[in-house]
């Protein structure tokens, strides 16, 4: 590139990044993607290091972007708040550590404090005497937003400081600060982030992108009231300007501030190794589907605030920090046309189909969205950009829409009337979200999906058999129902593409030993609702057989420990349909076992004598497949945490069980962890 070439590239950057930032920080709407931004930023900061005669002092490379919105009194911020720089492999990290080390000199001792990085928005909160005085947002590092009436609404923030009495640390100032800026991040918790766009959508309002953009959002708000009912947290990870005591390591200031009554997170640590500060960072890496916030990086910082100091600041981000940011989990893309599926239960879902767009490493193509009230509420339209999420092992799904990047195109998108497998009208039962499909007999669509069900490795296991077997047998009428795969005949598959004789061979094997597996799979292979394998279990430990679990009243069924009134009105009700009878009694003509006398396969003792309670989603079992491995190998799953649990399995958006587990500190263990303990990893 020429250098004009050059500088009217730098300009158009600028000029776009400034734009983004604008709808970003202010309005707390982005119109881009955090990797879209970012990429424009690296290609800026590309060109200006190659170019250092074209770098203007209010680039955005050079300070903070964010302006202070004009609905806020301005705050001079008495000492800037800054950005932190960016690592985003080890290899970054040790650049970094490197750079200290010659900064520093080489014989310099270091040690380090590592936090999470919770993503929200960074607020200075003044103290003067122990009374909060005054609060403020970043805006653009050097002055900021006057946001003191909504902090003052925020729980988590002391209107006063605690007094020092109670506490004897000789390593902490014995008094209280006669003046103290306290920085920090306000938050917001991911349900209450996804309770919240409920609620906005519910009311036909804007909802927020992220969890950050909804911290933002909700304490940059005119009327502080609105502020107060927005369900904002905030943590304390350092201080600006402090009068009458000295603080010397970013570790006493948080233990001091914690003292004083902030919350800071329980999660920081020290090192002076950075081997295990890598090997830290990893291990929170591993954590974060599993936290309640969301957490986009480590930060890791110098301790000693001398070091500190002679580290100083460059551009925007100070030298003695940096942020470790873990892999995005959201991105922007337009969403092409939404299909529907029909589930196992008849339940219609729609699915949206995305320009493929990559999210952490992962190429996305298709999300959830939910149900058809989620669409309109949210007016997602075809055409449309959309905030995709993918977290953990969760299926992606969609936000919402960018209502700021439509450009008139788009088009509403009505919910079908009726099942596209079979035609027949789709229903709506009263106070449910869900359409769908009653017509359970005949519908191929649910036959596809059940048949599915039956063959997987929680239910019946019949190696061989997966989705796109089912979808042929059924499309071909072998399989009318999942009793018609003990009826099939090696000349039916004859002449089937990729059916040879050794595969047909295989395949009839596997059914056939599938005849004799133990009930309680058969019970989850049937596909009752509610009842997985810890149900089934239940009932076969209870009743000993599929006649007296069949034939057993809604009382008796209450009466098994771990079957609910609303379990049991579920078997009572599919057993009550003659459909279900009529299926039971051809696999039972089939040869298929039907009492709890079969013998489970043992796979080995490895788990003899422990309890797991399994929650949240893992990467690649289901529930009903983590529960068969287990008991396979000598464990027991039980369904809710208490002293005798032995582990808790949890996966993505794990719930309160993991919080139990916890507390009573039952050790957790992700799907990894459990297939170690089974030597199968
Ligand atoms: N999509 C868009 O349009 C758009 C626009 C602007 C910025 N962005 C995104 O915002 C990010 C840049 O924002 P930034 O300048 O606030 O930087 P940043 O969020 O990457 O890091 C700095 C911030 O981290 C926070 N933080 C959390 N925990 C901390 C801790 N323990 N110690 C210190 N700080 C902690 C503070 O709020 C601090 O201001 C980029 O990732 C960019 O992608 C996106
Ligand atoms: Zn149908």
């Amino acid at each position: 590139m020429s250098q004009p070439d050059v500088a009217q590239r730098i300009a158009e950057l600028r000029a776009l990044i400034r734009r983004y930032d604008y709808h970003y920080y202010v309005l707390d709407d982005p119109i881009v993607s955090d990797a879209e931004y970012d990429a424009l930023m690296a290609e800026l900061r590309a060109l200006e290091a190659a170019h250092p005669e074209l770098i203007t002092p209010d680039s955005p490379t050079q300070r903070v972007s964010g302006t202070p919105a004009s609905q806020f009194a301005k705050v001079q911020h008495p000492q800037p708040m800054l950005s932190l720089g960016n690592a985003f492999t080890t290899a970054d990290l040790l650049a970094w550590r490197d750079r200290v080390l010659r900064l520093l000199g080489n014989d310099a001792t270091i040690a380090y404090v590592v936090e999470p990085k919770i993503d929200g928005l960074a607020i200075a909160l003044t103290y003067r005497d122990g009374r909060f005085v005054q609060g403020a947002t970043r805006g653009d590092g050097e002055v900021g937003e006057d946001v003191t009436a909504n902090l003052r609404t925020i729980g988590s923030i002391p209107l006063t400081l605690h007094p020092l009495d109670g506490i004897h640390d000789p390593d902490l100032p014995a008094e209280l600060p006669a003046l103290i800026e306290v920085r920090g991040e306000i938050y917001i918790r991911t349900a209450d982030f996804e309770a919240l766009n409920n609620r906005l959508a519910a009311a036909g309002e804007r909802i927020f992108a992220n969890p950050r953009n909804a911290a933002a959002g909700s304490l940059r708000q005119k009327d502080p009231s609105i502020t107060a009912a927005r369900p904002l947290r905030f943590f304390a990870y350092g201080v600006g300007p402090v009068e009458g005591v000295t603080l010397t390591s970013q570790w006493q200031t948080l233990r001091y501030l914690r003292a004083l009554g902030f919350p800071v997170n329980q999660d920081v640590r020290r090192f002076t190794d950075f081997a295990e500060v890598l090997a830290y960072c990893e291990e929170w890496m591993a954590r974060r589907d599993t936290l309640p916030y969301e957490a986009d990086g480590m930060v890791i910082k110098i301790d000693d605030v001398a070091q500190q100091n002679e580290l100083g600041v460059v551009g925007r981000d100070p030298r003695w920090a940096i942020a470790l940011k873990f892999p995005a989990r959201e991105a922007m893309t337009r969403l092409l046309d939404i299909t529907v599926n029909v589930g196992r239960t008849g339940v219609v879902t729609p699915n949206a189909e995305l320009e493929p767009v990559q999210i952490g490493g992962v190429t996305v193509r298709n999300a959830s969205l939910h149900n058809a009230d989620y669409i309109a509420q949210r007016d997602i339209r075809i055409g449309d950009y959309v905030i995709v999420k993918r977290a953990g092992d969760v299926i992606p799904y969609v936000v919402g829409p960018v209502v700021a990047r439509r450009d008139g195109s788009e088009r509403p998108w009505q919910f079908p009337t009726h099942c596209p497998a079979c035609g027949s009208p789709l229903e709506r039962e009263p106070g449910e979200a869900a359409w769908r499909c009653n017509n359970f007999s005949i519908c191929p669509a649910q036959l596809v999906r059940r048949v599915e069900h039956f063959v997987s490795r929680g239910a019946l296991d019949i190696v061989g058999m997966g989705e796109k077997q089912a979808e042929l047998f059924v499309q071909l009428g072998l399989v009318r129902d999942v009793a018609d795969l003990f009826y099939l005949k090696p000349e039916q598959l004859e002449g089937l593409e990729g059916f040879g004789p050794k595969r047909i061979a295989n395949l009839l094997a596997a059914i056939d030993a599938a005849r004799h597996r133990p009930l309680d799979r058969l019970i989850v292979g049937l596909g009752i609702r509610y009842v997985g394998t810890v149900a089934a279990q239940a009932l076969v430990n209870a009743l000993g057989s599929l006649d007296a679990i069949m034939n057993a009243r809604q009382e008796e069924l209450e009466q098994i420990p771990g079957i609910g009134p609303v379990v049991a009105a579920s078997i009572v009700d599919f057993f009550a349909r003659p459909e279900n009878r009529a299926l039971i009694e051809k696999l039972r003509a089939a040869g298929v076992q039907m009492d709890g006398g079969t013998q489970r396969e043992r796979q080995s003792d490895a788990l003899a004598g422990k309890t797991f309670v399994l929650t949240g989603t893992l990467p690649s079992l289901t529930r009903e497949q983590a529960s068969e491995l287990i008991i396979s190998h000598g464990g027991k799953v039980t369904d809710s945490v208490s002293k005798k649990t032995s582990y808790v399995v949890a996966g993505a958006n794990a719930g309160s069980k993991l919080a139990k587990a916890q507390q009573l500190g039952i050790p957790v263990l992700d799907e990894a962890g459990l297939l170690a303990l089974i030597g199968e990893r």
